[in-house]
C-alpha cells in the first residue's frame, strides 16, 4: 500500500514541471498576442495617419472613414467574425449618442464592424499618447476627457452637446468608463446621458455579447470566436432635463443588461433564473 502512495507521488512530481510549464506558456502565448495586436494598432494607426493628413488637412471627423477601413484589417488577422442585429436603428437623421459595453481591447475590431459615418468617441485621455494610435484618434476627432477630474470631463461634454449639433457628429461612448470582462455590465456613468439630454438626441444602445468562450484574461484565453452585437431602437430624450438624467442612466442600463445576457446566452443571475444552455 505505502509503495502505491509513493508512485502515485512519484507521478505527481513529474507531472508537475510540465503542467507548470504549460501554465507559464498559455501566459506568455496571451500577452504575445495582446501584445502583437496592440502593435497591429500602432502599425495600422502609423499607415492611416498620412491618409487622414492628406484627405483633410487635419482635425475632422470625416477621418474616421479612413480609420474604420484601416481598423477593419484587425479582424481578419485575429480570426473575429461578427453576427450584427439592428443595424437599421443607426438610419437616423442628425446627431444621436451611442453607448455601448466595454469589455476589452478587442473591442476596437466591434466598434469598426458597425461603426456609423461621422461618429467619434469619448476616450479617456491617456490614450493621446499611445503613440500614433492617440495621434490618428485625435486627428479622427476622438475627445479626449480627464476621467480623475469630474467638472473637466463635465465641461468638455458639455462643449460636445455644442459641437454635435453644430457639425452633424453622433457620439459614441462607454458609459461603464472602463474596460470590464466580468460576464455582467458595470453600472453605468452618467455623462452619456447628460449629453444626450443637454444636446436633445436620441440614444442608441449597443450591445455586444459577453467574449467568454473566445477571451478571457484571468485564463490566458485569446482564440478566434463569432461575436454577436445587437444595435437596439433609439431611446428619446426629447423635453427631458437634467434631473432626468438617472432614471434615463437606468432604463438605458436595464435594457442593456438584458439584451447582454440574452446575446451571451445567460439568466440574469440576479433574478435567480438558471443559467440557460451555453
Ligand atoms: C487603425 C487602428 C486604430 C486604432 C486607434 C483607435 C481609435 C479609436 C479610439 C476609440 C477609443 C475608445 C476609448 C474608450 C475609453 O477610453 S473608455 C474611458 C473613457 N470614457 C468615459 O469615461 C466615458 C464614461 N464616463 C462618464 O461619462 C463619466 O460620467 C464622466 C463624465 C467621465 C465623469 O466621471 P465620474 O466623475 O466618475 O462620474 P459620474 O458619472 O459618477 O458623475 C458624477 C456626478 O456628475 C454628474 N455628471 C456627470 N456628467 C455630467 C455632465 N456632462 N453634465 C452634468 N453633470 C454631469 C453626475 O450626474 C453625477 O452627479 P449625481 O450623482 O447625479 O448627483
Ligand atoms: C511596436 C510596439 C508597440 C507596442 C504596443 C504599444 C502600446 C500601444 C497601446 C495601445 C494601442 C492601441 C490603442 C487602441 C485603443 C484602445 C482603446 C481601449 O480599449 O482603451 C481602454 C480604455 O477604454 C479604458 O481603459 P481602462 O480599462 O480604464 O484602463
Amino acid at each position: 500500500m505505502d509503495g502505491c502512495w509513493l508512485l502515485l507521488l512519484g507521478a505527481l512530481l513529474l507531472l508537475l514541471p510540465p503542467l507548470l510549464l504549460m501554465e507559464a506558456f498559455g501566459a506568455l502565448r496571451f500577452r504575445l498576442k495582446i501584445i502583437s495586436y496592440c502593435a497591429l494598432c500602432v502599425l495600422l494607426s502609423a499607415l492611416a495617419v498620412p491618409v487622414c493628413l492628406l484627405k483633410s488637412g487635419g482635425r475632422s471627423a470625416d477621418n474616421m472613414s479612413v480609420v474604420r477601413a484601416f481598423g477593419r484589417v484587425m479582424k481578419y488577422v485575429y480570426g473575429m467574425r461578427f453576427e450584427v442585429k439592428g443595424l437599421e436603428n443607426f438610419n437616423i437623421e442628425g446627431p444621436c449618442v451611442v453607448i455601448s459595453n466595454h469589455q476589452s481591447v478587442l473591442d476596437m475590431m466591434g466598434l469598426f464592424e458597425i461603426l456609423p459615418d461621422r461618429c467619434v468617441q469619448i476616450a479617456k485621455k491617456e490614450l493621446l499618447y499611445a503613440g500614433p494610435a492617440g495621434i490618428v484618434a485625435y486627428l479622427a476627432g476622438v475627445v479626449y476627457i480627464n476621467r480623475k477630474r469630474t467638472s473637466d470631463a463635465k465641461s468638455i461634454m458639455a462643449e460636445v452637446a455644442q459641437t454635435m449639433l453644430k457639425e452633424n457628429l453622433k457620439v459614441w461612448v462607454y458609459p461603464e468608463g472602463t474596460r470590464n470582462n466580468n460576464g455582467d455590465l458595470l453600472p453605468f456613468k452618467k455623462g452619456a446621458f447628460h449629453l444626450a439630454i443637454q444636446a436633445q438626441v436620441p440614444i442608441i444602445p449597443v450591445v455586444y455579447a459577453s467574449y467568454h468562450t473566445f477571451y478571457n484574461q484571468s485564463r490566458n484565453l485569446f482564440r478566434t470566436g463569432k461575436i454577436k452585437v445587437e444595435v437596439l431602437p433609439r431611446v428619446e430624450t426629447k423635453d427631458l432635463m437634467e434631473e432626468n438624467a438617472s432614471e434615463l442612466t437606468e432604463k438605458c442600463y436595464t435594457m442593456m443588461r438584458e439584451t447582454f445576457f440574452q446575446l451571451s446566452n445567460k439568466a440574469d443571475e440576479t433574478r435567480g433564473s438558471v443559467l440557460a444552455a451555453q
